[in-house]
Parts: structure tokens; C-alpha cells; sequence
């Protein structure tokens, strides 16, 4: 069968759309030039110009908790999605990953200058009036589950800090969380006149937002043309012990996980820069990296644990027609689902990495992605990509989309 990166982007629309993962409308709106109109953007940033696209793809091979999917990616960076595919059938022909997901809610805090003496009994006293103010500050959220939970209150030096932790339901909250925020700071303010209120505002460290995703791969998944799959094993766990001792890998250990994290955060209309804020500050000096492998009875098992505060409604994902779209692709997911999805697809993109790194280096595999494109883009069809990139591989001084041109065509004579 015609896999689906040797299609046409045509062919692969139609393919999509008879597995059920594409409407007419949704392949409308993919070819439509501009996929925002201007009476979106111009209400969803100030001082609007027009868009700025970046290509959408989709990652396959996901199983998830038994569940297949396709993973909906924005990015402007060529291998991302080739790389999260490459080890997802890995692990889908393992078993796939599992998720665990913790939603509990997020944090804001409410700072004032100055000094609560009485804490506790401050507390006890106004913690019926803080909930009901909460309440009424956003009544629709309480409708759809969500809400206030708990009310801490911490002194610091020159500081008081009231850390409300608030149930978003299904959003990703930072709107809501501000109004309910603002609401209390007006009232505890009037409420604590020898206090100076600094600022209200929710926390983007998101220690109750957690998502975990495992996997645990078959030994013979991973064998390439010079290692066995015992061996390339050992070198990931090797490359993840060496990202925990070394900041320098750490970071670059990091930034691989977040290729398919931020791409599939920014595709489903999340924020990005949210995304990026709560994952590192999930980190410290004793967990330098985001993900860690290891050999367990006879498989490679590799973990990952993220803050991701996402959201499957509200903000950017229910005004984008193109979040929509990926939200479609992904099944519409709840907010809770979907942290799980991003936490495999960061696992994913880590594994495709190590074991592109601990191989054959990673210039490789990119080089064969350049050999493909040219190859398609010169017109092969299905069973003609090989030859051509086994051509331009062997010539690569003269890999160019003239040349692939021309062993088409004389491979096409040949026949
Ligand atoms: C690049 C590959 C995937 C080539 O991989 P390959 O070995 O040439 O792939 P293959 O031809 O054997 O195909 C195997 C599977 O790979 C996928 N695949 C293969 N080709 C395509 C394609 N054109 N489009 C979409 N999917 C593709 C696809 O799933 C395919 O299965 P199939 O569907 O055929 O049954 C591999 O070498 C790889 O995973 N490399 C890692 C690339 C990577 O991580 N890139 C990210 C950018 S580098 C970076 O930012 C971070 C880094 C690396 O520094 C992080 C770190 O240091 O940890
Ligand atoms: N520090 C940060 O991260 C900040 C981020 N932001 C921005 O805030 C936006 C996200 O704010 P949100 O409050 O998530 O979105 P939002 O402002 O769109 O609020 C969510 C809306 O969805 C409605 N809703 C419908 N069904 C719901 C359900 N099942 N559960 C919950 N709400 C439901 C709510 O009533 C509410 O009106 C993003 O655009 C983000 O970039 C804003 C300020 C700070």
C-alpha cells in the first residue's frame, strides 16, 4: 500500500478522507490559501496585517491507550512529523504507549505588600464569602464543572500571597482563572485595608496539570543495519543518563521532546508559550530532563511526565477553524485526553531522536528526507522512490531535482 508521505498531498487528502479522518468541508478549508479569515485574526490580535502560515501535517502510527490516532502538527521544522511517525510504529508494534492524566486545576496567586498577622482565622472567617464572590465572578464556569477549590494563604518576607487553586473544566483557564482572580483580590483588599495589593494573577507553573505517557519497546523495534536492538537499547539509556548529568544535553534532550509537543499544542490552538512555561518549570536540579529510559525485563521502557495545562475548549481552539479541524483529526478530545496525546507524541519525538543520535547521527535520516522529497517532487510514483533515492544517495554531489528527473525517467525506459 501507497504510504502516505509518497502521496501527493491530493491523494493524501482523498486517503484521509475515506478513513474518516477528513470531511469535504475540513479539505475545503485545508486548500483554502488563507485558512483565517481576516474577521477571525483581526479580533485575535491587535493592530492585524493578515496571517502567517506554517504547514499542518499529521503525524500517524499513534496507538494510545489502545486507540489509534493521527496527530494534527504545526511546524516549520522539516523531519518533526517523519520522526514522531518513525517511532510510533516502533512502540505501536510494541504495544503502544499508555497515558496517565492529572487535572486537578491551576494556581493563581494573589499578592499584597505588607504582613497578615491572623492567617488562619483570616480564613476561616471570609472563606465562605471568597467562594461565593468566586462563583459569581464566572458563573458559567461553575455549569460546566469548574470552579474554586482551595484558598491557601502564604506569608513571605514584604509579601502576603493568597494561592487560589481553581478547577478550569474543560478550558485551559488563564481568562477565567484571572476574572475569578481579580473578583477575590477586589474583595480581600477591601477586606485588608493595611495591605497593598500587587498584582492577581493565575500561576503558568502547573504542578496539578500532569500528564505522564509510557512505553515499552520490543528490543528487535529498534536494530538498525549496524546495531542489534539490544544494543541501541543500551546507547538511549545511555544518552538519557548522560542528559541527566549534563545541563548542555539536558537542554538538547529537551528541545527534542518539545518538537512534537509544541507542534501539536500550537495545531490544536493552544498556547504555546503557556505549554513551554509550565513544562520547564516542572523541572530543577535533580530533573534535568523531561524524559527518562531505562531496560526493564527485557524491553526498552521510556517515561515521560509533563506539565501541560491544555485546554479543549476556549481561547485560540474554539475560534481557529484550523484548531477546530485538528481537534476533529484527534477524535475531539477532552482537555484531559488530550494531555495524555501530547505527552506520547513527546515521547515519541524523544525516542526518534536517541536512536537516530546513538545510531547513525541525525544528518542521516534528514539527508534521506531531502532525497525523498526530491524523488516525489520529481514524480515518482510509489515503487520508484527507492531506486532514485538510493541514486541521489550514492551521488550526492549532484542530488538535485534535475538529476532525479532524469533516473525517472530512464528507470521509467528501463522498465
Ligand atoms: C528522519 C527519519 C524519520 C527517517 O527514518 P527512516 O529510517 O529513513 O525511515 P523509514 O524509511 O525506515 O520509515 C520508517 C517510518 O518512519 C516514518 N517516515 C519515514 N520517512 C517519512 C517521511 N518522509 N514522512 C513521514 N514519515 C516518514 C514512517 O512512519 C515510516 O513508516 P511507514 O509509514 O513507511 O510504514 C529518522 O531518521 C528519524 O526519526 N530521525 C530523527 C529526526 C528528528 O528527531 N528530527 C527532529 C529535528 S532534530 C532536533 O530538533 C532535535 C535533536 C535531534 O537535536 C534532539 C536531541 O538531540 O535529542
Ligand atoms: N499566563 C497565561 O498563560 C495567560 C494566557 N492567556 C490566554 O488566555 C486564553 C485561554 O483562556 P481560557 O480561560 O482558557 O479561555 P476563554 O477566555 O475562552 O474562557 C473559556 C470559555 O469557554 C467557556 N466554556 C465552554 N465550555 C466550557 C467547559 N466545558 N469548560 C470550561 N469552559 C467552558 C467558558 O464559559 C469561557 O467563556 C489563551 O488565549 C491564552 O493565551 C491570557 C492571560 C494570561
Amino acid at each position: 500500500m501507497t504510504k502516505l508521505y509518497e502521496m501527493t498531498t491530493a491523494q493524501r487528502l482523498k486517503q484521509l478522507e475515506m478513513e474518516g479522518y477528513l470531511t469535504q468541508s475540513d479539505i475545503e478549508l485545508l486548500q483554502t490559501n488563507s485558512a483565517l479569515p481576516a474577521t477571525i485574526g483581526s479580533h485575535l490580535v491587535e493592530n492585524y496585517l493578515g496571517n502567517f502560515a506554517l504547514p499542518f501535517g499529521v503525524a500517524n502510527h499513534f496507538l494510545i491507550n489502545q486507540q489509534d490516532y493521527l496527530i494534527p502538527m504545526a511546524t516549520e521544522e522539516p523531519s518533526v512529523i517523519a520522526a514522531a511517525s518513525n517511532a510510533a510504529q516502533r512502540v505501536a508494534r510494541s504495544g503502544g504507549f499508555q497515558t496517565q492524566v492529572f487535572r486537578n486545576g491551576l494556581q493563581g496567586q494573589i499578592v499584597f505588600q505588607g504582613h497578615l498577622k491572623d492567617k488562619t482565622s483570616f480564613l476561616q472567617q471570609h472563606h465562605n464569602q471568597i467562594m461565593t464572590i468566586a462563583d459569581q465572578a464566572h458563573p458559567t464556569l461553575q455549569q460546566h464543572g469548574g470552579g474554586l477549590k482551595d484558598i491557601n494563604i502564604n506569608n513571605y518576607k514584604d509579601f502576603v500571597e493568597f494561592n487560589l487553586l481553581i478547577n478550569p473544566a474543560e478550558a485551559m483557564g488563564a481568562n477565567v482563572v484571572n476574572t475569578i482572580l481579580e473578583a477575590v483580590a477586589h474583595y480581600l483588599q477591601q477586606q485588608l485595608p493595611q495591605l497593598d495589593l500587587l498584582m492577581a494573577i493565575l500561576s503558568n507553573q502547573a504542578p496539578q496539570q500532569i500528564a505522564s505517557a509510557s512505553a515499552q519497546i520490543d528490543f528487535e523495534q529498534l536494530a538498525t543495519s549496524q546495531y542489534s536492538g539490544y544494543q541501541v537499547a543500551q546507547r538511549i539509556v545511555a544518552a538519557s543518563e548522560f542528559a541527566q548529568i549534563s545541563a548542555a544535553r539536558a537542554a538538547t534532550h529537551n528541545k527534542g521532546i518539545m518538537n512534537g509537543v509544541i507542534a501539536t499544542v500550537l495545531a490544536t490552538g493552544n498556547d504555546t508559550r503557556n505549554i513551554n512555561a509550565a513544562v520547564y518549570a516542572g523541572l530543577n536540579q535533580n530533573q534535568k530532563t523531561l524524559s527518562e529510559w531505562q531496560i526493564h525485563d527485557q524491553k526498552l521502557v521510556g517515561n515521560i511526565r509533563l506539565s501541560l495545562p491544555l485546554g479543549s475548549v476556549g481561547g485560540a481552539i474554539s475560534t481557529l477553524p484550523m484548531a477546530q479541524l485538528a481537534m476533529r483529526i484527534l477524535q475531539q478530545p477532552s482537555a484531559a485526553q488530550l494531555m495524555g496525546i501530547v505527552a506520547a507524541v513527546g515521547l515519541a519525538s524523544n525516542l526518534a531522536a536517541l536512536r537516530a543520535l546513538v545510531t547513525q547521527g541525525i544528518q542521516a535520516g534528514h539527508m534521506n528526507l531531502q532525497w525523498q522529497s526530491l524523488a516525489i517532487m520529481a514524480g515518482a510514483k510509489a515503487d520508484e522512490i527507492a531506486p532514485i533515492v538510493t541514486y541521489l544517495k550514492a551521488h550526492p554531489q549532484v542530488a538535485n531535482l534535475a538529476n532525479a528527473h532524469k533516473q525517472l525517467e530512464q528507470l521509467r525506459k528501463d522498465k
